[in-house]
């Protein structure tokens, strides 16, 4: 076995299914939720709302309260999902910096299915305009270390979620009792 996981990021563009394969994780593994959208400032979320795209300054301070959110959980003896775009390579270096042994659930997806995906989505901050400006951003993590790519174009939450505790069990996660 290689170096055993500790926590995971589920991350992908907007719509790829973050939360929903998270929670179904969670469910399966006992592990714990940490959903990255309720760490943005008021700011982010207004910027977001009025369709413009987040810049690496706007994501500092979030990806700082995320990495502190994850290593309070560690600390707590749990085992943390995070859900977070991570779309460049250098924000998932921090988090990795801040996390020993932090896998990475890439969720793939097309930008049509994305964009259909974010407009089905009901109350959500997300307009689907940004969709273009997701995929432009994201850094495939393809070949980084720790790291599984699935297919959230055709799986099913459930499927995915049963892969991802799969893995994650191949990679030292201790089964729930
Ligand atoms: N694998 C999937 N198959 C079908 N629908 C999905 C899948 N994953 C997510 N969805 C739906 O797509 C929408 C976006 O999912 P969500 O989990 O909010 O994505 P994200 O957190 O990545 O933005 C939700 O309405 C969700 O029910
Ligand atoms: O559920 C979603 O639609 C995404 O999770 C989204 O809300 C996410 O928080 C932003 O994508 C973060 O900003 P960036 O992806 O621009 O970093």
């Amino acid at each position: 076995m290689s170096q055993p996981i500790t926590a995971l990021v589920i991350m992908g563009v907007a719509g790829c299914g973050k939360s929903s394969v998270s929670q179904a994780l969670c469910q399966r593994s006992g592990a714990t939720a940490i959903e990255g959208d309720t760490f943005h400032p008021a700011a982010n979320i207004a910027k977001m709302s009025a369709g413009i795209p987040l810049d690496d300054e706007d994501r500092a301070g979030w990806l700082d309260s995320l990495c502190e959110e994850l290593r309070r959980t560690l600390a707590a003896g749990q085992r943390p999902v995070l859900t977070c775009s991570a779309l460049k390579r250098k924000y998932r270096e921090r988090l990795r910096a801040a996390t020993p042994g932090l896998g990475f659930i890439f969720l793939e997806l097309t930008p049509a299915v994305a964009a259909d995906r974010v407009a089905h989505r009901p109350g959500h901050f997300m307009p689907s305009t940004l969709i273009d400006s997701q995929f432009a951003t994201l850094e495939s993590p393809v070949g980084e270390p720790l790291t599984l790519a699935l297919d959230a174009s055709t799986l099913s939450v459930q499927r995915l979620a049963e892969l991802a505790n799969q893995w994650w069990l191949e990679h030292g996660l201790e089964p729930s009792r």
